[in-house]
């Protein structure tokens, strides 16, 4: 029977909900290997044991809030070093704090050093960051493969050639230019010369500013290039981690094509199908890895992955691991939206180096595209600031639009931008409420209102009808509970649908009723995220519906895995979809989750309109709070 101070404290963190079981049973494991895997004496293995099960739960609390590891650096000496008062306000004072004192461990912690670690040891210390060992082995493979990643040799008057046919007409300058001088620069055609020319990019930007757009381009140069070089024309694959957002891209793209003059073998090669990145590297039930690996890489030459920002760490590290030698691949995502749920912001991570190309990479774009483009006599060359892309100006959101102006300002994380929007009030297609009783009803009375287009495609049989109207409108939160909480919200609007005699919800199972899964099933193809709507099928039979690529499959109700309606849902659910009337709800009181991004991913998630019912201190507080996670892949990328 072990007796330990430390775990003890731990369990009583866990009674009162401060810490996650699996963070207890973590420390508990630290503790007894320490214990049996110890030479020394008693005494010693104890303390050992004891500094073993705290810092284990240290790295562990802060990986389930989404940090890759804990900078000993910054939570040594913290009055509350876990953030439970941010959590629980309150029960925090009434409970004992541990503290860490990085000074005093030091010589404890050196065990885990990166140059002395074991490839067994349950952590890792790399500088004054600490990891659990798998992590960073996820990070470390990241950093390695974007390290090893190169420039392709290419014939560089032909490239340009290419590059110029396809950016030839100067672009319309509208919307959120952020300095004077890019109006003189085509970002678009720098991010195609910056994907051409790398074998691995990033191209980053807000809703709408045409990265759909450039990928395209990108593509058709990929494919002109190897034609008129007398290469075999690339297999290229679309994906992403959303099957929405999959269906999404291949939309755009396929729409976007059609204004290329693209000979016909090379529209062959463009592809017509987008996957999840779980579809992508083959899933395996019942077990974290996938089909494709190191040893068994995907079959293809370039990949495009959208709404990269969603990627976390460990799936990242295993994409990247499944990538073919020589295979390209393009990332596009928006840097400023939420991290992904689980730990890593490695999108934005890889976008911290954006003060300039090398000196010598620099030069290579002004060939190719013409432009003089911003150095940074720092940066190394070859090093990953030269396949980076920002796309700055919006297409779709123009100046007029109250949209991109909310959106521009609450990413400035300047408060008097904000303040001044919230005073102007005079944009057609944002509606602002100030939070009162008689407001919040207001805002749910119209998007159930909104939400009756859906529900007569669905009455008339009509499904694919039916997933088109749903993304007519959708209600988005920050909590989950409450009656600002994606619970509270979704029982509300089946309330007022009822009452107007639109659905039935006597039974769980009703016509017309969305719901979104919240848990992979491998087995039967279906993950986090996607959105399914029950419908009757020909034979009147209930059956679950969901958009795959182009087509639609259904399945039994009660063969959906675990799930919730989803008339409303939350910010972090919404991202990798649009809507063409986003309702924000934003709860009376300030809460840790509602962040600069929260807010920032919500408004852009509006592609026509946006009603937002907020209390002021709220949406001020959240301006002025953005998310940060620990992590390392920045500092080894530098
Ligand atoms: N250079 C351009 N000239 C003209 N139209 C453009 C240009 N770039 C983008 N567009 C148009 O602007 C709109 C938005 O572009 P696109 O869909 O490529 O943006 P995105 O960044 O992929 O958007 P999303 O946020 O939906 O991912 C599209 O209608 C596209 O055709």
């Amino acid at each position: 029977m072990r007796q330990s101070a430390t775990l003890n404290l731990l369990e009583h963190y866990h009674q009162l909900g401060l810490i996650r079981g699996i963070d207890l049973e973590f420390a508990r494991f630290a503790f007894d290997q320490t214990i049996s895997n110890s030479s020394i004496d008693k005494t010693t293995a104890e303390k050992s044991a004891e500094l073993a099960a705290k810092y284990g739960v240290l790295v562990s609390h802060y990986l389930g809030r989404g940090h890759v590891c804990v900078d000993l650096l910054k939570v040594s000496q913290q009055k509350d070093p876990f953030d439970f008062e941010e959590k629980k306000q309150g029960l925090v004072a009434k409970t004992e704090l541990m503290t860490f004192d990085y000074d005093s461990d030091q010589q404890w912690l050196e065990q885990f050093s990166v140059d002395s670690s074991e490839a067994q040891s349950l952590l890792v210390l790399e500088d004054s960051k600490l990891y659990l060992n798998r992590y960073w082995c996820y990070e470390q493979q990241v950093a390695r493969y974007i390290e090893y990643a190169s420039q392709p040799e290419m014939n560089v008057p032909l490239l340009t050639e290419i590059v110029n046919s396809l950016f030839s007409s100067a672009p319309t300058q509208v919307g959120l230019t952020t300095t004077s001088s890019s109006t003189a620069v085509d970002y678009q055609k720098v991010a195609a010369a910056v994907a051409l020319t790398n074998q691995v990019s990033v191209i980053t930007g807000g809703p709408g500013t045409g990265k759909t757009y450039t990928v395209v381009r990108i593509l058709a140069g990929l494919l002109t290039y190897a034609q008129r070089s007398g290469h075999a024309l690339p297999k290229i694959k679309l994906a992403a981690p959303t099957g929405k957002a999959a269906a999404r891209m291949l939309e755009s793209i396929r729409s976007s094509v059609s204004d290329l003059s693209l000979d016909e073998v090379l529209l062959d090669f463009i592809p017509r199908e987008a996957s999840t990145l779980h579809r992508l590297l083959g899933s395996i039930p019942n077990d974290v890895n996938f089909r494709h690996h190191e040893d068994n890489p995907l079959h293809l030459d370039v990949l495009i992955v959208d709404e990269a920002s969603m990627i976390d760490l460990p799936m990242m590290s295993k994409l990247l691991s499944a990538m073919p030698k020589n295979g390209r691949l393009i990332l596009l995502g928006d840097r400023d939206q939420l991290a992904s749920v689980e730990a890593g912001s490695v999108l934005n991570d890889l976008c911290v180096m954006d003060k300039g190309y090398s000196r010598k990479y620099a030069s290579l774009l002004k060939s190719v595209t013409g432009y003089e483009l911003e150095v940074d006599e720092n940066s190394k060359e070859g090093g990953f600031q030269d396949c980076l892309a920002w796309l700055k100006i919006s297409r779709r959101f123009d100046a007029q639009s109250g949209v991109g102006v909310l959106a521009k300002a609450v990413n400035s994380g300047d408060q008097s931008q904000v303040s001044n929007f919230i005073g102007s009030g005079d944009f057609a297609d944002v509606r602002q409420y100030l939070l009162s009783e008689a407001n919040y009803n207001l805002c749910l009375d119209q998007a159930a209102r909104e939400y009756e287009a859906y529900l007569k495609a669905v009455t008339e049989l009509n499904h694919c009808e039916a997933m088109e109207r749903f993304s007519d409108v959708r209600v988005l939160c920050a909590l989950r509970e409450g009656i600002f909480g994606v619970e509270g919200l979704n029982l509300q609007i089946e309330h007022r649908l009822a009452k107007k005699g639109l659905i039935d919800t006597t039974s769980e199972w009703y016509s017309g009723r969305p719901i979104m899964v919240l848990q992979n099933d491998y087995g039967q193809q279906l993950f986090n995220g996607d959105i399914g709507l029950v419908m009757p099928d020909e034979a009147g039979q209930l059956r679950v519906y969901f958009e795959v690529g182009q087509t639609l499959k259904s399945v039994l109700p009660n063969r959906v895995p675990k799930h919730e309606t989803a008339y409303a849902m939350t910010v972090h659910k919404s991202q990798g979809s649009e809507f063409a009337h986003s309702v924000m709800i934003l709860p009376d009181r300030m809460s840790p989750v509602i962040t600069r991004e929260l807010l920032y991913t919500g408004i852009t998630r509006a592609k026509k309109r946006l009603s937002l019912l907020y209390q002021p201190a709220v949406l001020s507080e959240a301006v002025q709070n953005p998310v940060e996670r620990f992590s390392g892949l920045a500092d080894k990328l530098a």
